[in-house]
């Protein structure tokens, strides 16, 4: 656990694994903090140097006041890669820290080997849902939409309230800061990377939850078509976020294509 003031914000962050190692970096959803990732960080440690982050107002980042836009988040990451040294990195952003590592390649392209893009999109939403989420946070706080945001994340079958991971999920969303949620939304509300996405030019993994309620599969597969060369993948018996839901077959496509471009 470390913590690092980067680009005028203080960031929660962790680096694990082999030292010397390729460096893989992870971005997390809206509403996340780093431990979404654990068990795919755990796969990859023996090989690589894995770097976890809690993007500002999520996780024990701090939360700046509203507003947010997406180039905060692009430009909180890659400070946070120069303040740790890293030169080169394969970049897996889920959601939100999909068009993080998006506008990353796009902004710093000598930094970025590689995207696995999970659950995620070129464009997220419309301005009409993302306003009347941010109207509902403001007023009556992030509690106020947790079922239905559920029923987004995780599959019907993980939605039990005897099943104490999803308990724990429920918890790490309404912790969140109101200021990074709302900011967030706000941030996703405005961000169209349509075209910079569509002149990326390195090899880029797609996958996407077959029941992801969010970031549904036609959609993942239309940012897949924008960029020359992307491979999609389904993950069988996931929502919106299957590093948690489907940890194995996550590892295995994340692994395999590490594999494929050399990054071992
Ligand atoms: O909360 C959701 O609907 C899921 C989501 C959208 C963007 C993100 O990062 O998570």
């Amino acid at each position: 656990m470390a913590f690092a003031r980067v680009n005028g914000v203080v960031l929660h962050h962790e680096v694990r694994g082999k030292a010397d190692g390729p460096t893989v970096v992870f971005s997390n959803s809206l509403g996340t903090d780093f431990r979404i990732w654990n068990e795919v960080s755990a796969a990859l440690e023996p090989t690589h140097r894995v770097v976890l982050y809690d993007k500002r107002g999520h996780g024990l980042s701090e939360a700046t006041p509203q507003p947010y836009r997406m180039d905060d988040h692009v430009n909180d990451l890659a400070a946070l890669l120069d303040h740790l040294g890293v030169t080169k990195t394969v970049v897996v952003g889920l959601s939100v820290g999909g068009l993080i590592a998006q506008g990353i390649a796009a902004a710093r392209p000598e930094l970025v080997e590689a995207l696995i893009l999970c659950d995620t999109a070129h464009k997220i939403g419309t301005a009409d849902a993302w306003n009347t989420r941010i109207n509902a946070v403001n007023a009556n706080g992030i509690a106020s939409i947790g079922d239905a945001i559920m029923e987004r994340w995780f599959t019907e079958s993980y939605r039990s309230p005897q099943n104490p991971d999803f308990v724990g999920y429920t918890a790490m969303l309404t912790r969140t800061t109101v200021d990074g949620y709302s900011g967030t939304c706000a941030a996703l509300r405005d961000a169209d990377l349509t075209a910079s996405t569509s002149a990326l030019k390195l090899p880029v993994l797609c996958v996407v939850g077959d029941q992801d309620g969010s970031t549904p599969p036609d959609l993942v597969r239309s940012t897949a078509d924008l960029i020359e060369g992307a491979r999609f993948e389904i993950i069988e018996g996931s929502g919106h976020i299957p590093c948690v839901e489907q940890p194995k077959q996550t590892i295995a496509l994340i692994t395999g294509f590490l594999k494929e471009i050399g990054w071992q």
